[in-house]
Formats: C-alpha cells, sequence, structure tokens
C-alpha cells in the first residue's frame, strides 16, 4: 500500500536528514516509527505526506506518486492543527467543508470522528480552552473526518494523560482492525509495544531496525541482561561474548554463546562478579531498542 524507495532529503543543500531510505507498509499494520531526537521521525512522516519532497528516491501509496493533499492519507501533527477560537463543533464542521461530500455524508463523518475520538460531549466548547489532552483529541478527530487510508500519528499522547492515552490507542486499534495503515512516532515504548505490529527504528536519517513486533521481541527472548557491581574485564566479555549495554550492565544471548543460565551465572561468580538485576525471557522492546541504538553507535 505505502512504499518508501531509497528516499533522500535534506533540508539544506549539503545536510542529509534522510539517507537513502525505503519502506513497504500493507493495509491494517501500525508502525510503530521510533528514534532518538533529531532522528528524522518528523521529516520522514513529511516526505510521506508530500510536505516535503524527496531530493531523490520516491513514495508510493497505492502505486501512484504521493503529492501533498493525496486523499486518503491523514497526519495528526505534533503540534495543535485547529482554531483556538471556533468551538470543536464549529472546528469540525470546517474541516469537513474543505473535504468533497455531500451534506450527509458530512454530518455522518463529523458524528463518527466526534464518537471516535471521545469528543461528543465537547462539541460546544470553544478548542482554545480545552485541556491539553482534549486538544490533542481533536487534532485526533480532524484527521479521522478524511476516513483515512493511511494515518500517521507524529506523538499523539505526548503531555496526554492515561485515561486520554487509552482512549487514542483503542482507537488506533479499531482503525487498523477495520484496514487502516498507520504510522505511529512515539517515545512511549510501551504504549508502542502495545499497538505496533511492526517497528522500524531510525538513527540518523536511516531505518536501523525493522521487523514484525512479535518477531523481533522473541527474536531477542534468548538473551540474559544483567548488571556486576564492577566493569567485567573485557577477556571475560569476550569468552562469554557479552555485548556492553553501559559500563556495568551487560548482555548475552545464550543461543548464541553456547550457553545455558546455569553456565553463565557460574562462569561470572567463578571470576568474582555475581550478577544482579538479571532478566531473561520475553524481551520489552525497551530493552530491544536500546540494544539496537547501543548497537548502531558502537558499529558508526
Ligand atoms: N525545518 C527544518 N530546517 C532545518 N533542519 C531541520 C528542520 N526540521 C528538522 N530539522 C533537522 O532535521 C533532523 C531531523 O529532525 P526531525 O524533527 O525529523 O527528527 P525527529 O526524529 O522527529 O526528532 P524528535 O524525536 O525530537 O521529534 C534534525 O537534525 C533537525 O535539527
Amino acid at each position: 500500500m505505502l512504499s518508501l524507495d531509497r528516499l533522500s532529503f535534506g533540508y539544506r543543500p549539503h545536510e542529509q536528514q534522510i539517507a537513502d531510505l525505503s519502506l513497504d507498509l500493507e493495509a491494517g499494520e501500525v508502525l510503530g516509527l521510533l528514534g532518538p531526537n533529531g532522528a528524522g521521525k518528523t521529516t520522514l512522516v513529511g516526505l510521506i505526506t508530500g510536505q516535503l519532497r524527496p531530493r531523490a528516491g520516491h513514495v508510493h501509496f497505492d502505486r501512484a506518486p504521493v503529492r501533498l493533499g493525496r486523499p486518503g492519507i491523514a497526519l495528526v501533527p505534533q503540534e495543535y492543527a485547529f482554531y483556538p477560537r471556533l468551538k470543536v463543533r464549529e472546528n469540525l464542521a470546517y474541516f469537513a467543508g474543505l473535504l468533497a461530500l455531500s451534506a450527509a455524508e458530512r454530518r455522518h463523518r463529523i458524528a463518527a470522528a466526534l464518537d471516535q475520538a471521545g469528543l461528543t460531549e465537547l462539541v460546544g466548547r470553544r478548542a482554545g480552552d480545552l485541556s491539553g489532552g482534549y486538544k490533542r483529541r481533536l487534532n485526533f478527530a480532524i484527521a479521522l473526518l478524511q476516513k483515512p487510508q493511511l494515518l500517521l500519528l507524529d506523538e499523539p499522547t505526548a503531555n496526554v494523560d492515561p485515561h486520554s492515552r487509552q482512549d487514542i490507542l483503542t482507537a488506533v486499534r479499531e482503525l487498523s482492525a477495520a484496514g487502516t495503515a498507520i504510522i505511529y512516532t512515539s517515545h512511549l515504548l510501551d504504549e508502542v509495544e502495545a499497538i505496533a505490529t511492526q517497528i522500524a527504528v531510525m538513527h540518523a536519517g536511516q531505518i536501523v531496525l525493522r521487523g514484525s513486533t512479535a518477531k523481533l521481541l522473541s527474536d531477542a527472548s534468548s538473551q540474559v541482561r544483567f548488571s556486576t557491581e564492577q566493569p567485567l574485564p573485557p577477556p571475560l566479555c569476550q569468552q562469554l561474548q557479552l555485548e556492553s549495554l553501559d559500563s556495568q550492565t551487560y548482555l548475552c544471548d545464550l543461543q548464541k554463546a553456547s550457553l545455558s543460565l546455569a553456565e553463565l551465572t557460574r562462569a561470572l561468580e567463578q571470576a568474582g562478579h555475581s550478577p544482579s538485576r538479571l532478566s531473561y525471557g520475553q524481551r520489552r522492546l525497551e530493552e530491544v531498542y536500546l540494544q539496537c541504538l547501543a548497537h548502531t553507535e558502537a558499529t558508526a
């Protein structure tokens, strides 16, 4: 459905914020787009929606090149994108009026968007007077008016309370179940782990890790993470094939190192380093993400 082919982009002639990036996404998938500050997530979102033009490469949606305002692609931006002086109802009526719809279809879409975003009770409130969480919901409702096939959400739950966050996540799940492809950028990894079917990690304008959430988490399930009181000597790290996450936190892939958990702890104890805060089994996305970035930075 969405296909990015060898995209490059720079804000200025000698800069490159997106570097030879390719990515595909199918209907109904929720892609968690992760990466540290400045990795290029918002820039990539701008290229997908057609707000930015690639220097090289292509963005295709349903096999046609993407242009700004293409029907079927909607964005929930980081910043508030409505008229604060207008009421909630007036904002929705204004944005629905920009779509080529019959009056009946407009009314229907407004009611559905209000319902999906949990805003029905607040239609008469001035948008600027809403709380931060409800302003986010209004941003979301405006994007839903289009009934998008591809919905991009750029940190939609930043500064949102747990209740509003759950409502937004529920709405995202419902949209994905109905076939909408979703790209979701967030720094809240628990949230991404809960809703994303696919993960892409960006670093310096490139995708450094990509795969299904289930596969990425299960691939890492033979890994043990532990801490020690003192940094371990490099020969011991080499012998046990340990990857250093920070000066006193290590990761061992038992499968790759051909070790059992008992053998690993015995070897550490024999060398005088009792492991503490040891975790083993299904990994959390946060660990996979941090490991990926540590590895990327170490090899950069
Ligand atoms: N309008 C702009 N003009 C020039 N440079 C920009 C502009 N917008 C972003 N950049 C630069 O592009 C790079 C990528 O920024 P971008 O906002 O896409 O990152 P991000 O991954 O979304 O970060 P964050 O997690 O902080 O939102 C950064 O180095 C940033 O300084």
